[in-house]
């Protein structure tokens, strides 16, 4: 697999991914008004993977993984995909193309029990238009079956099996975000960019959020992750992007990011 944009890495210093990139931003500017949430950022997630995603409140860490999944669009810039440019396609092309994300706040299915909000996730199946209706009706149901079927599996994996049938709304911060990532896997992706899978998390789930994504990369899924809790990003990442005022400040190893002087710097100067 090729690397679409050159790597502004190189000249920014810290160590650069070699490993072919799943994942590629090249120089995607995101203005709002006059605020630039982005400024001709150039970064990439390899392939088989775990990417961390850092750096100060406001650095456009959201806005970035906006754009890679086709939420937002860059005023400039490209998105490829397997060297695939993919900066016009439709969202839902996205999931198509085998990724998938969470959200920083995870949307609330309150009224649904856990194993309801697994069944009505987006997943890849058959259309329901009347064609569908008409011809494919034993399909349809083979489908429902089988994604029920998954469903309870993904239950099971996550540790909240035993939960189906309780209200989502009664679940704790930490396992909402282990159902997020659930229904993101349906999804059955390449690739999942976590926006802060941490926040709010009790320890004892985050042990298990960092068991499940080890897991999952052993079988061959990418991680993208956005995250503040730097022993998360301790933990899973074996490369990690710093940003900051919407620009790829230095790439490395968790070591050697944690060394780096402008990362402390940075982090401080958003303090001060
Ligand atoms: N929809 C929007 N409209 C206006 N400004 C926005 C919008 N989305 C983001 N911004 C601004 O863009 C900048 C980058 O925001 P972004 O949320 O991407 O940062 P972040 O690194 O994810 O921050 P945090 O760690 O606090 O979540 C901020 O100044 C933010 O206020």
């Amino acid at each position: 697999m090729r690397t679409v944009c050159a790597l502004d890495g190189l000249r920014r210093g810290g160590a650069v991914d070699k490993r072919p990139a799943f994942l590629e931003v090249c120089t995607v500017t995101k203005r709002y008004g006059g605020l630039v949430a982005l400024d001709a950022c150039t970064l990439s997630i390899a392939t088989g993977g775990i990417t961390g995603l850092i750096g100060p409140n406001g650095a456009g860490k959201t806005t970035l993984l906006n754009v890679m999944t086709g939420l937002v669009r860059p005023d400039s810039g490209t998105v490829h995909l397997s060297g695939a440019d993919i900066t016009s396609l439709p969202v839902h092309r996205f999931a198509e193309m085998g990724m998938a994300r969470t959200f920083q706040i995870v949307r609330e299915l309150g009224s649904l029990t856990v194993f309801e909000n697994l069944l009505l996730a987006p997943r890849h199946q058959s259309g329901e238009g009347v064609g569908a209706a008409l011809f494919g009706r034993r399909k349809w149901w083979a489908e429902e079956h089988a994604n029920a079927v998954r469903a309870r599996a993904l239950l099971e994996r996550i540790g909240l099996w035993h939960l189906a049938d309780q209200p989502s709304s009664g679940l704790s911060g930490g396992q909402k975000k282990l159902l997020d990532i659930a229904r993101a896997l349906l999804l059955e992706p390449q690739l999942i960019l976590l926006d802060e899978p941490g926040a709010g998390v009790s320890p004892p789930l985050k042990l298990e959020m960092i068991r499940l994504v080890r897991e999952l990369r052993a079988e061959g899924v990418t991680f993208g992750i956005v995250e503040h809790d730097m022993h998360l990003i301790g933990e899973l990442c074996d490369h990690v992007h710093v940003m900051a005022e919407g620009r790829l400040l230095v790439s490395g190893s968790f070591e050697q990011i944690s060394r780096d002087p402008r990362v402390v710097e940075a982090y401080l100067g958003a303090a001060a």
